[in-house]
């Protein structure tokens, strides 16, 4: 879809495309659909980024504790997102042995019981031993530090969410 033809979308129709760009958030594309219109691809993200700026220090820990654990319980279930089942595919998540499954489980546990929320990664820009070592490394950041820290990697899944659905513009061809 071109960046014309999101303009022209009804707001029922923005939210079906756009409802899980940030994971488990139709609420994001609900509120930007009134920022249109949108000049370019760069110009939504912007508007999104700009929306979960905004948002009270516990509207973005919301928007982490809806996030999936990585190669949890719902990986496991069968029950993830399209999106996140195939952002942790990507990474290798689907094939971990039996050791490395209890030593993410063991580690997101630690990670959610200190902070409050789930840890939170771009899995498609990582592999699983970028994974486990970054989840090892945050684990001894400050809270204020690790939640925006947190909200980059959403943001970044989004970007790349978005790239998958918007084309990009002519005039970043030219
Ligand atoms: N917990 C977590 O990071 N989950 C997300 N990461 C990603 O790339 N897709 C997700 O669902």
């Amino acid at each position: 879809m071109d960046i014309v033809s999101v303009n022209s979308l009804p707001y029922e129709d923005f939210v079906d495309v756009f409802g899980n760009v940030v994971e488990k958030c139709p609420i994001v594309a609900a509120a930007v659909w009134s920022r249109r219109p949108f000049s370019s691809l760069a110009d939504l993200v912007a508007s999104i980024n700009d929306f979960i700026d905004a948002l009270p220090e516990s509207g973005k820990e919301g928007i982490l504790r809806v996030h999936p654990d990585l190669a949890g319980r719902d990986l496991q279930g069968g029950t993830l997102t399209p999106e996140s089942r195939e952002e942790q595919g990507q990474a290798g998540l689907d094939t971990l042995t039996t050791a490395e499954v209890s030593r993410m489980a063991r580690l997101n546990k630690e990670y959610k019981d200190h902070f409050g929320f789930p840890f939170v990664i771009c899995a498609r820009m990582n592999n699983k031993a970028k994974i486990l070592q970054q989840l090892e490394k945050r684990l001894g950041n400050e809270r204020a530090h690790e939640r925006t820290r947190a909200i980059d990697e959403v943001k970044k899944i989004c970007h790349l969410r978005l790239q998958g659905l918007v084309v990009p513009d002519r005039s970043n061809k030219l």
